[in-house]
């Protein structure tokens, strides 16, 4: 593992975190387009900037670096291979026609790199522009040309460190593809990675950073649900297993519905042996071990989760964190991103002051919960582990 980016745990002491500090394209969400955005409300942004920066410097309290999606991608497209790449990317959209295709392409070549970057985030409205032509004057003023990209709040999702090789990932969600062609153009261009290993990239089957959690060295759970599909873990675990990033995937079914949209949103680890699980689920939790013997992928029974987790650790047992809550408050805590918790490092972990329960029941277990505020944050459904994607984790021994 080198000493810049690599993470072979969910706990491992986090040294280097890229966070992306919500900006105008939360301005574009209206209460007509903010379903397909995935936004659950209208947030107010000045007041989810405050508790985003509060939560980049709870990290920073604890030596980790924060690093930012905005300014690495206007870094990268500091390149004019970047530059060329994210304008022809970006223009591929059918929606545009040949001619306002041809218009945005020369008026985004033409931007500096702050400026690209803030069109490729923050979207292009129709009135925006001056193109003229059939296709600009058919759509309404308010209409998108480049549709912004407000998940992006979500670096969780977008790509994910196995060890030292960076998984560039497929959304499956229309509003979030595009997500991923910024991603790699940091990853591609930006000299801080470069050099970095790829083991996965955005043109592959769907896989979305929130399922996939590195359980322990050489073992990662997939959930398979709403977002990452059947064959987008065997790509995964085809991948993983060529380039020895791990030994054993364990591919875990979640209900395919927005409550549940990733394996995070029920299910972190808080300790090197201990995880948090949502109650109302965790009975039911179970997993398919796939491991390979260099040719051919073995698929074991499905078992109970913390079972299937624990053998592939190597340790007697996984603990689960019993909240003991009630089905209501435990549904409702759920929803507001109680179990997507951060760890910072064995048993300190970062979560949303609203899930008030879940978090007096962590500390009576013995975790550290350090609180953020994120009424305005949680209005597109996701909390401190899906607003953050580690670059950087010390390594762990476990058993
Ligand atoms: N890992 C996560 O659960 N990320 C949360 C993503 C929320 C976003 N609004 C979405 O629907 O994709």
């Amino acid at each position: 593992m080198t000493e810049a980016y690599g993470v072979d745990s969910e706990v491992g002491p986090l040294r280097t975190v890229m966070l992306h500090r919500p900006g105008n394209e939360l301005r574009r969400l209206t209460p007509r387009n903010n379903d397909k955005l995935l936004f659950d409300g209208i947030p107010w942004v000045g007041r989810a900037q405050d508790e985003h920066d509060a939560f980049a410097q709870a990290l920073r309290d604890r030596n980790v670096e924060v690093l930012y999606l905005g300014q690495l991608l206007s870094e990268a497209l500091g390149d004019p291979a970047a530059r060329a790449s994210a304008v022809s990317g970006t223009t591929e959209d059918l929606r545009l026609g040949d001619s306002l295709r041809d218009y945005l392409r020369t008026a985004l070549a033409a931007l500096d790199p702050e400026q690209l970057a803030e069109a490729l985030m923050a979207g292009v409205r129709n009135d925006e522009v001056r193109a003229g032509g059939l296709v600009t004057s058919l759509l309404a003023h308010e209409d998108f040309l480049i549709d912004p990209l407000p998940n992006l709040l979500f670096t969780r999702d977008s790509s994910v460190w196995i060890r030292d090789s960076v998984a560039v990932t497929s959304l499956a969600m229309p509003a979030r593809a595009r997500e991923t062609q910024l991603t790699e153009l940091i990853y591609k261009f930006h000299p801080r990675f470069s050099g970095a290993d790829k083991v996965y990239d955005h043109t592959l089957e769907h896989v979305e950073g929130g399922d996939v959690l590195a359980l322990g060295p050489g073992v990662l759970a997939v959930g398979v649900g709403e977002r990452t599909t059947p064959a987008g873990v065997e790509r995964l675990a085809r991948r993983v297993f060529a380039k020895d990033l791990a030994h054993t995937v364990l591919a875990v079914p979640i209900a395919q519905q927005r409550a549940t949209m990733h394996l995070d949103t029920v299910c972190t680890m808080v300790d090197v042996d201990a995880v948090l699980m949502y109650p109302n689920m965790a009975e039911e939790m179970r997993a398919l071990a796939v491991t390979t013997d260099g040719e051919e992928l073995h698929v074991a029974e499905s078992e109970p989760f913390l079972v299937a987790a624990a053998k592939a650790l190597g340790i007697d047992t996984l603990r689960r964190i019993d909240t003991g809550l009630d089905p209501v408050t435990a549904e409702r805590e759920q929803w507001d991103d109680g179990n997507n918790t951060l760890a910072l490092a064995p048993r300190v972990c970062i979560a949303y002051e609203r899930t008030v329960e879940t978090n007096a029941r962590l500390e009576e277990s013995g975790i550290e919960v350090i609180r953020i505020s994120g009424s305005e944050l949680g209005s597109g459904r996701g909390g401190p582990r899906c607003m953050s994607c580690p670059v950087l984790r010390e390594p762990i021994t476990i058993g």
